[in-house]
């Protein structure tokens, strides 16, 4: 594991936490490379082509994470014209590249295709024939999967499940065949695939299976239309324990999908697992600033807020927090709190009724910070986001700076004021 306790203070790779708050300040995002690098191996051990893993971007973008990636040969999965930049910036390849999103823009298709994108996965018809009219005027093919919405339960927190007929993503199963059709008909469309992307942090094998038996099913009916469909992408939602909750075996999930695909001659998998190859591999740490005993509860309050790591405001996530110091496990605490963040919200909080030791001016560790942690987070407050830092056994990599107050106004003018 990336992240243990040595010798009295919570590590990350060889490097000690404590060490790296007071040198770095907090709040501050750590990232273990070398766990990355082998939750990446989980997947890329079975995959032929690691470029047909497209890493999901939006579960952290920064650039010496997609950096990392693209050096171990992954593809990339974005969801803007803003994480493309991103991905060309950090080495990665746009050949490479999916470009998934139900909303893209003109400007967003336009710059994908000059950029040379892999693949755009269209979310509706409407979109295909801009993607079309687009890629006309530019006299270029544009390369296209279609997102069908599989209408399939993944279980999962609602805000998350994304492959529901109620969920605004993909094209309804029941249009797919007319879209898919229209596509292989249009002069500057060229078909390659179908995708779909169910939800995400799902904890069982059992509705990707599923949703793969429908997919699988399209791709053979359309295949007998003599459209050609030479890829099935089957889009991100592994999930991960935050809470000792039972995770899907990686290699069994993508066992059971690669035999699937394999019933078919000509048709390459893909997938765009985000959470699963950072989520374990970052924490954030904070520091406590006031211990606040309260009538009904007690109250940890430190230095990160909810505009630093949304998730538990948002979806009511857990996030296990320890703190760095090591405490023996003779010694455990008595002392249940609230640990809640300066952010001028009752929803601003990491964790309720937990058993923690730390006291003013300690450092406290929020695990599996690694995924939706810095991507999600704001200025809310007005309050610079954290810094960000990448260790790699013992060395230490500053991949952001912390931000200026500065940087928060930059940009902003008094009304009258001469620009
Ligand atoms: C289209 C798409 N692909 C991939 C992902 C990555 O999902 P996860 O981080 O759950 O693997 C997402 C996010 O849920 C997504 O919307
Ligand atoms: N942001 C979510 C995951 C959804 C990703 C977007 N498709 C989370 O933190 O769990």
């Amino acid at each position: 594991m990336a992240f243990e306790y040595r010798n009295g203070s919570l590590h990350a790779d060889a490097v000690d936490l404590n060490q790296l708050a007071h040198d770095y300040g907090t709040p501050l995002y750590v990232y273990s490379a070398q766990q990355i690098r082998a939750n990446w191996k989980q997947f890329a051990d079975h995959w032929p082509q690691p470029h047909q893993l497209c890493y999901a971007v939006k579960a952290n973008s920064n650039l010496g994470v997609l950096h990392l990636l693209a050096q171990l040969g992954a593809g990339f999965d974005i969801v803007s014209g803003g994480e493309l930049a991103r991905v060309i910036a950090a080495g990665g390849k746009a050949s490479a590249t999916v470009f998934s999103g139900v909303g893209k823009s003109k400007e967003e298709i336009a710059y994908a295709l000059e950029q040379g994108i892999g693949c755009f996965n269209v979310e509706s018809a409407a979109e295909l024939e801009r993607i079309n009219e687009i890629a006309a005027a530019k006299g270029v093919m544009a390369p296209v999967s279609f997102r069908v919405n599989p209408d399939v339960d993944a279980q999962t927190h609602p805000y998350i499940a994304t492959g529901l007929k109620a969920n605004k993503f993909g094209i309804a199963m029941q249009h797919a065949k007319t879209v898919i059709r229209r596509g292989a008909e249009m002069s500057h469309i060229h078909v390659k695939g179908v995708d779909c992307h169910i939800g995400s942090q799902i904890l069982t094998t059992q509705p990707f299976l599923d949703a793969a038996d429908r997919m699988l099913q399209l791709i053979a009916d359309v295949r007998a239309e003599g459209i050609e469909i030479t890829h099935l992408d089957m889009g991100g939602g592994v999930g991960i324990p935050y809470q000792q909750e039972k995770s899907p075996a990686v290699s069994e999930y993508l066992q059971a999908l690669l035999a699937k695909a394999a019933q078919f001659d000509n048709l390459t998998l893909m997938l765009e697992p985000g959470r699963a190859i950072v989520g374990n591999a970052g924490v954030l740490l904070s520091k406590v600033e006031y211990y606040k005993p309260g009538e009904e509860k007690n109250f940890l309050l430190v230095d990160a807020g909810m505009n630093d790591l949304l998730r538990p405001a948002l979806y009511q996530a857990y996030h296990q927090i320890v703190a760095v110091n090591e405490v023996p496990e003779s010694s455990p605490s008595d002392r249940l709190v609230d640990v809640v963040g300066p952010v001028c919200e009752t929803g601003d909080f990491f964790g309720h009724a937990r058993h923690l030791s730390a006291n003013q001016d300690d450092i406290i560790a929020i695990l599996n910070a690694g995924a939706y942690g810095f991507t999600m987070s704001s200025n809310y407050n007005t309050r610079p986001r954290a810094a960000e830092v990448i260790v790699d056994g013992d060395q230490i990599h500053l991949v952001r700076q912390r931000e200026r107050l500065a940087d928060l106004w930059k940009g902003e003018s008094i009304m009258g004021a001469k620009q």
